[in-house]
């Protein structure tokens, strides 16, 4: 049975990054995806801007929608303070398999919990079953028409404090427009638009952060 496209992520990352070491890890997907096959890791360029969201907000707790190979997960648990924790759902069980290989061969699995299923089933088992109270980072990667459904989710669940941080993948390619529709017209968050490049491509495309006002 041929191989998937993220099977051959995951064995050239096995092959050629450094077990135990997380730059390695995402150096060597990027290098595979800008020079063998392009995959929908959020990159190095737009990875630059998730550090520096991630590391202003300095999470306790964060929360990934859409974790995929895991290289945003592997990205986000290298910078998160001692003690923090990040929980990454993923809808599809084969990406889920390959995440979770790449995230304990990065050796971030301690601050790494990867939730498999629908985010609509996950976001509201997150205070009970997960023992969560809210979440200080949010990034939102997942299937585009999800953002805004799964924003009012978070909302309804109580989820959300006074200065939690939203941040966006492909706000312009896939493009997410009625999640900017509904986020800036909300006066319950601080919107700040990021422009950047599509991941490995000369594409534009953009990150919208969106801080909860409470
Ligand atoms: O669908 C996406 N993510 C959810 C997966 O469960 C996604 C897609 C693309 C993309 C695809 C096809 C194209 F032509 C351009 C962009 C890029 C991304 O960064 C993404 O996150
Ligand atoms: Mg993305």
């Amino acid at each position: 049975m041929n191989q998937s496209k993220e099977q051959r992520i995951l064995n050239f990352v096995l092959q050629n990054a450094v077990r135990g070491d997380p730059c390695s890890v995402l150096d060597t997907i990027d290098q595979y995806c800008s020079q063998k096959e392009w995959a929908m890791n959020v990159g190095n360029e737009k990875g630059l801007i998730l550090d520096k969201t991630v590391e202003e907000a300095n999470p306790s707790v964060a929360l990934e929608l859409g974790t995929y190979c895991g290289y945003s997960a592997v990205r986000i648990a290298r910078v998160l303070k001692a003690g923090a924790h990040l929980l990454t759902v993923e809808f599809n069980p084969e990406f889920a398999a390959i995440a979770k290989q790449m995230i304990e061969f990065a050796g971030v699995q301690d601050k790494v919990k990867l939730l498999e299923g629908p985010s609509e089933e996950i976001i509201p088992q997150l205070k009970k079953k997960y023992e969560v109270d809210t979440v200080d980072f949010v990034f939102l990667d997942h299937w585009k028409d999800r953002y805004t459904p799964d924003t009012i989710l978070l909302q309804e669940c109580n989820l959300l404090r006074k200065g939690s941080v939203l941040l966006a993948d492909n706000v312009i390619v896939p493009g997410a427009p009625e999640f900017l529709n509904y986020i800036r017209n909300n006066p319950h968050f601080q919107c700040t638009n990021y422009p950047s490049r599509l991941e490995y491509m000369k594409v534009a495309d953009a990150m919208e952060k969106a801080v909860f006002l409470g």
